[in-house]
């Protein structure tokens, strides 16, 4: 792996422990695990979420560092299958994707995906009323993953003020039907309960053994269940490397980072600096 000294000019200072991690990297790439979440990290932020669409250099080099390190994984709240088809992955060779949070697979073009528990089809049926009593805007838009519902209110006229007005009713719908909500940028989710982020990351880290590094990628905070598995796996001694896509949106994970760069160009770019020259 190439020395990342001198490259991404507008990221930021990177932390002691960010660097021992990519000197492990460098020492033994066959080793590294590197996991990414996928909008605002991979992709770039759009206001309507079926546009959303990855960098389109983000396969390329996905792929050129697959064929490097042990593992390279994407987990993501879109459904697997998804994130494999606004991604571009398919041909990504050695990918795997977890979607839902972690419920779903993808790998090698093959989909596992559980049925979704009974309170989901529920909390569908009542929610078009619970917007209602909310007063949400005309321009709430409920984005239905089957296995979950996300009601965005990006496309509001004051999107935060929208936000902050379903929160109460939401959470009260989450508990009747035996769910969680699951906040990001400018999106409540209603989902099942019992995995994210961080248990997924460290359910694929024990399947693939003992990393010589872990990298994980994110903007948001849903993102934040990852971190915590890559500080776990430092305190375990595993070198560690918690990469922030950054924005104006959300700071949370800026403050936990290892290294803050400019959103899914910043992270695309750094990926790129960990490749030989000539690739
Ligand atoms: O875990 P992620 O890969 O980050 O997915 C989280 C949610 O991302 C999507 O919503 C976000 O991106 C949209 C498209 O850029 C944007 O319009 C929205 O405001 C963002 O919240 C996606 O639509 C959700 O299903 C994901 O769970």
């Amino acid at each position: 792996m190439a020395d990342t000294g001198h490259v991404n000019p507008s990221s930021s200072p990177i932390g002691p422990e960010g660097e021992d991690a990519l000197a492990a990297l460098r020492a033994d790439p066959g080793g590294a695990v590197l996991g990414f979440d996928f909008d605002g990290t991979l992709a770039p932020i759009v206001a309507d979420p079926a546009a959303a669409r990855a960098h389109p250099r983000a396969a390329a080099v996905l792929a050129a560092l697959a064929s490097r390190v042990r593992a390279v994984v994407v987990v993501t709240g879109r459904p697997a299958k998804v994130a494999v088809e606004y991604g571009g992955f398919e041909g990504v060779d050695g990918l795997v994707v977890l979607g839902q949070y972690g419920a779903e697979r993808w790998e090698s073009g093959a989909l596992t995906s559980p049925e979704p528990p009974p309170g989901v089809a529920e909390a569908r049926a009542k929610l078009p009323r619970v917007l209602a009593a909310a007063g949400a805007p005309p321009e709430t838009f409920v984005e239905d993953k089957g296995r979950a519902l996300a009601v965005h209110t990006r496309r509001c006229a004051e999107p935060q003020v929208a936000l902050d007005r379903l929160r109460s009713l939401m959470d009260a719908l989450a508990e009747r039907h035996g769910l969680v909500v699951e906040p990001g940028r400018f999106v409540l989710e209603l989902r099942p309960p019992g995995m994210d982020k961080g248990v997924a990351l460290r359910a694929f880290v024990a399947e693939t053994g003992r990393p010589s590094m872990l990298l994980f990628a994110g903007d948001d905070l849903g993102d934040l269940a990852a971190f915590d598995a890559v500080d776990e796996l430092r305190a375990d001694g595993v070198p560690g490397l918690k990469l922030c896509s950054g924005s104006a949106e959300v700071t949370e994970l800026a403050a936990r980072a290892d290294l803050v760069v400019d959103g899914p160009d910043g992270v695309v770019a750094f990926l790129e600096s960990l490749l030989p020259a000539s690739s």
